[in-house]
């Protein structure tokens, strides 16, 4: 098998004497979509973000592309290629869905020298973001401020930054969130199409989009993996349905 993109070994979290990741090992290949599912209060989201530096673990190491980035800071993250998406904070509401994604571009040109160039005018920038967002459908609202965008719609401009931006691998904390069920559809079919393009570790409580989309599944209960395999494996698993999924199917 290829070498995991992202491979986290033994991480632990502790907040006090609470461990909320407790030991977890767990790695992220490509072309796949591993979805990380368990209860609330399980871990995930204190998982993800180890994952995308904004909390250090207490030990455990985590390498993104061969790389040991345990210490990294989430900026030296990102522009090695590991973006935690959904972070609508990150968007400028007040400029157009164009402008955010060719912000995402220009930064991953490397500003310094074109600094002082208009990005508004700037047709190296126009071209790349545009194709961006035709890939996630929101071309026909591009001139519009991302304050008259749907949630939905923030979340697929999400997607269009992390593609400007280069992302390698793609960290998803419940995209499916305050979707309707047409939302979820096209985000669903448009996430098996994303992960031959970079890797998504998927957050996401959806079991309907999870068993759709995911490749393999890890389970976390009380920050522990309690189990990892395939849909069916998972399904299938004794463990697993007693401790979450027994009434999913
Ligand atoms: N900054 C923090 N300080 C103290 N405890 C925390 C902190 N962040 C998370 N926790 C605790 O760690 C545990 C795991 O929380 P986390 O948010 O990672 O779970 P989750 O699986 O993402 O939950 P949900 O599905 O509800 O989003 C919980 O018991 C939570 O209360």
């Amino acid at each position: 098998m290829a070498e995991p993109v992202l491979q986290i070994s033994n991480l632990v979290k502790s907040f006090g004497a609470l461990r909320a990741t407790d030991d977890v090992t767990i790695d992220l290949h490509p072309g796949e979509i591993h979805a990380l599912i368990g209860p609330n209060g399980a871990g995930k989201s204190t998982l993800i973000h180890q994952i995308c530096g904004t909390h250090a673990p207490n030990s455990g190491t985590i390498r993104f592309m061969g790389e040991d980035i345990t210490h990294l800071g989430v900026a030296a993250r990102a522009r090695k290629g590991l973006g935690r998406t959904f972070q609508i904070s990150s968007i400028a509401p007040e400029f157009s869905a164009l402008r955010n994604v060719m912000l995402a571009v220009q930064a991953r040109q490397g500003s310094s020298f074109r600094f002082f160039r208009p990005v508004r005018s700037d047709a190296s920038l126009t071209g790349p973001a545009m194709t961006a967002l035709e890939r996630v459908g929101l071309a026909g609202r591009a001139s519009l401020p991302v304050a008259e965008l749907s949630h939905g719609e923030r979340r697929q401009l999400e997607i269009a930054i992390a593609l400007a931006l280069g992302s390698r691998a793609f960290l998803l904390d419940e995209p499916m969130a305050g979707m309707g069920p047409e939302g979820s559809r096209a985000l669903t079919s448009f996430l098996a199409d994303l992960k031959q393009e970079a890797p998504i570790l998927l957050v996401e409580h959806d079991m309907d989009a999870v068993f759709a989309l995911a490749d393999r599944i890890s389970v976390l209960v009380y920050g522990k993996i309690i189990a990892t395999g395939t849909v069916e494996e998972i399904r299938r698993d004794p463990a697993v349905r007693t401790a979450y999924l027994g009434d999913h199917d």
